[in-house]
């Protein structure tokens, strides 16, 4: 996997797959057997090590700025879990909280940066249950491929040119990653069905 300058890429973007995220246009190699591998943060000595015991669900690429980018990318690659298959296994005491504000509780290694697992602890969120896990920290062949592109257009808030979002966004259909600006329609149900439920069990009279 090259490793490049963000500054240089976001100004020299020319629509290369690489620019947007070093796997984006590598082999789709899921494994539907697939059972879970280790993630493991950029330290040289003494990395962080979280074994995940499941396969990943709705991977997929995404360029809000709250997610951990590998350097040079656009975007970042997340996917979900199960929260019970996560389990940090070495340097724990290396991991910190990024944002204790954030719904997404994301806890990064101190050392380099990298982010390993982001927690939902709100009960009340669509996604709680969830851990968000970056598999390409994974050295293990089979984790699920990215199957879209969310919060496309938050790039632009990371100083990338608007008018370069059409070809960014041509880019990322070429690569089979149907562009979104915030989740995919399916995750976005998920959400908004959550909040349905929620609401009614409030006592809020609502309806479609
Ligand atoms: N424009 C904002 C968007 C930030 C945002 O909402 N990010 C999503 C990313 S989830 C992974 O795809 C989100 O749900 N965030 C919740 C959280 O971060 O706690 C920006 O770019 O910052």
């Amino acid at each position: 996997m090259g490793r490049y300058d963000r500054e240089t890429a976001l100004h020299a973007f020319d629509g290369q797959s690489r620019v947007i995220h070093p796997c984006a246009a590598q082999a789709k190699d899921d494994k539907p057997d697939f059972q879970g591998g280790t993630l493991r943060c950029h330290c040289h000595d003494s990395p962080v090590l979280v074994q995940i015991n499941a396969q990943s669900q709705h991977n997929h690429l995404c360029g809000c700025s709250r997610c951990w980018k590998s350097d040079g990318a656009l975007f970042s690659q997340i996917a979900v879990v199960p929260r019970n298959a996560v389990h940090v296994v070495e340097n724990a005491d290396k991991l910190g909280l990024v944002d204790p504000a954030a719904v997404i509780q994301r806890y990064a290694c101190r050392d380099c940066g990298v982010h390993l697992v982001g927690r939902v602890e709100s009960k009340s969120h669509g996604f709680y249950g969830l851990d968000f896990i970056h598999t390409e920290l994974s050295a293990d062949i089979g984790w699920s491929a990215p199957s879209f592109a969310a919060y496309v257009s938050s790039v632009v808030e990371a100083g990338f040119p608007p008018e370069q979002m059409p070809h960014l966004r041509r880019q990322l259909r070429a690569l089979g990653l149907e562009p979104y600006d915030c989740l995919s329609p399916d995750l976005m149900d998920v959400i908004s069905h959550h909040a349905y439920v929620r609401r009614r069990s409030e006592g809020e009279r609502v309806s479609a």
